[in-house]
């Protein structure tokens, strides 16, 4: 690990006073020589002085310069928010001088460890206990049986939430291969819960113990000033809780900048705490509309109380109100390749994140488009049918599956439209299709799993998972 600037700092400075010691106390290999020699001895002492200067003060260039690394920072991310620490780990240890590498879970492989002596890992889990989609083919390759990793030094930061069973069961699982493959701790597996920012304070203050000398710089992307500009009740009188597109406008016009698939991080105030609570929505609209949209359900605890951020965007925010608001990237949800088909599948809110893609979709003028959509009354959760219909007449969309749970029909649930379809399913994943779901992570995400799994095959559907063509945004 190099040592910070100021220990450069002071070893040039002696440096030069070694320097300086040396032409008053006249070394006889120079002052014994004739003058021009004598001052060609002087001058190559001051060059290969600033020579070593600029060596020894750019740790950090010299280190990428040779492509090596102090510390690498590897993360597995499903929405976005493991990656994110990723990044401001790195950003921090970097103003701490030190060389960071980065990169996702799957490009990590054992010979590397050679070339790094300090490896961070930032986890997150997903699913009932899973890796996240991108780490999944090198936990089922890897984490099956030790690797050789002596002298590997690691840290593990894993990402979960307790209301879930596993709690941060992939963290652990990395944790526990690591360890069994003779790495060594550089402190106990650190465990986040819903981003408790205490339990980030300990991460960061760990780190700082362990590679700077100094406090950490931690940067976390600033909220901007944004507007609600419109509101509209969706589904009146659905059986399900009420929906509403809400349109933002930013104060400044240059924060309308994200990709289908990010997520909008607002800000909502507890007026029981005082405090500001974050509150995360898929954005469904893209930055070429003008506008931010979001498709917020109204949502309620157990016991009656309604929740704090959908009640405040879908009742006590007015028009022309302010918010505070910031983008995510959630690159795991990133638009597929322009070639390839797109198949949208989910429910409810769901539709936001399909939405986006639609919308980017349509803006490439890119026509292989499917959207197999769930919700409850045909007669009120028609939710944005004009805009689908449109998109169906003028080819943006190819084809469209609409199901309603509440209609007595035998086609219930977007599962099932899913294998009602089994054929065009097969066709279109022939041809190359994308598959992008999005909506409830509660019988909708597994039960689309489990379709696919029955038309395709298992190792199909795994190997579309881990090739990316198989993406979900799902909660
Ligand atoms: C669909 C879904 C499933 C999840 N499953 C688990 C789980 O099994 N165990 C756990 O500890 N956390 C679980 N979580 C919580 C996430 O790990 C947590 O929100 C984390 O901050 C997400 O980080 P990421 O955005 O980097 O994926 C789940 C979250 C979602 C949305």
């Amino acid at each position: 690990m190099p040592a910070p600037t100021t220990y450069r700092l002071i070893t040039a400075a002696l440096l030069g006073v070694a320097g300086l010691l040396w032409w008053w106390q006249p070394a006889p290999l120079i002052w014994t020589q004739p003058d021009a020699q004598r001052l060609l001895g002087i001058g190559l002492l001051l060059a290969v002085y600033l020579l070593l200067c600029a060596w020894w003060l750019k740790p950090q260039q010299r280190a990428h310069a040779a492509g090596a690394a102090d510390i690498s920072v590897v993360y597995a991310s499903q929405s976005g928010t493991a990656q994110n620490i990723a990044r401001q780990t790195a950003d921090a240890l970097r103003s701490a001088d030190c060389a960071v590498h980065s990169m996702a879970l799957e490009h990590f492989k054992p010979e590397l460890s050679h070339s790094c002596p300090h490896w961070l890992f930032v986890v997150s889990t997903t699913g009932e206990g899973d890796p996240p989609d991108h780490a999944l083919a090198f936990a089922r390759a890897s984490l099956q049986s030790p690797a050789a990793l002596a002298g590997l030094r690691y840290a593990v930061l894993a990402l979960g939430d307790r209301s879930y069973p596993h709690f941060c069961a992939f963290g652990h699982k990395l944790d526990n291969w690591l360890r069994e493959s003779q790495a060594s701790p550089l402190f106990p597996c650190i465990e986040v819960d819903d981003a408790n920012p205490a339990t980030l304070k300990r991460w960061q203050e760990s780190l700082r113990v362990s590679f700077a000398r100094r406090a950490l710089s931690w940067q976390e992307s600033d909220y901007a000033d944004w507007m609600l500009s419109e509101r509209e009740h969706l589904n009146p009188g659905s059986p399900g809780g009420a929906i509403f597109r809400l349109c933002l406008t930013p104060t400044d016009p240059t924060a309308l900048s994200w990709q289908a698939g990010d997520i909008a991080e607002i800000q909502v105030p507890d007026g029981r705490s005082g405090q500001a609570h974050k509150r995360e929505y898929s954005i469904a609209s893209i930055a070429q509309d003008g506008r931010l949209e979001l498709l917020v359900r109204r949502m309620f605890h157990p016991d009656g109380r309604p929740g704090l951020g959908s009640q405040h965007l879908t009742e006590q925010l007015e028009p022309g109100q302010p918010l505070r608001l910031r983008i995510r990237s959630n690159s795991n949800f990133h638009p597929p390749p322009d070639h390839a088909p797109l198949i949208l599948i989910g429910n409810g809110t769901g539709l936001a994140g399909l939405r986006a893609h639609l919308h980017a979709r349509q803006h490439k003028r890119l026509g292989r488009n499917w959207l197999l959509f769930g919700e409850r009354s045909r007669q009120h959760d028609g939710l944005l049918g004009d805009e689908l219909e449109q998109a169906q007449r003028n080819g943006a969309l190819q084809r469209l599956d609409r199901t309603y749970s509440r209609e007595g029909e035998t086609l219930r649930y977007v599962q099932d439209a899913v294998l009602a379809a089994a054929d065009s399913v097969r066709t279109w994943v022939a041809e190359g299709a994308c598959i992008y779901v999005c909506g409830s992570s509660h019988g909708m995400a597994p039960g689309v799993s489990a379709a696919l799994v029955e038309i395709l095959g298992q190792t199909a559907v795994d190997r579309l998972r881990s090739e990316g063509r198989y993406r979900s945004d799902v909660y």
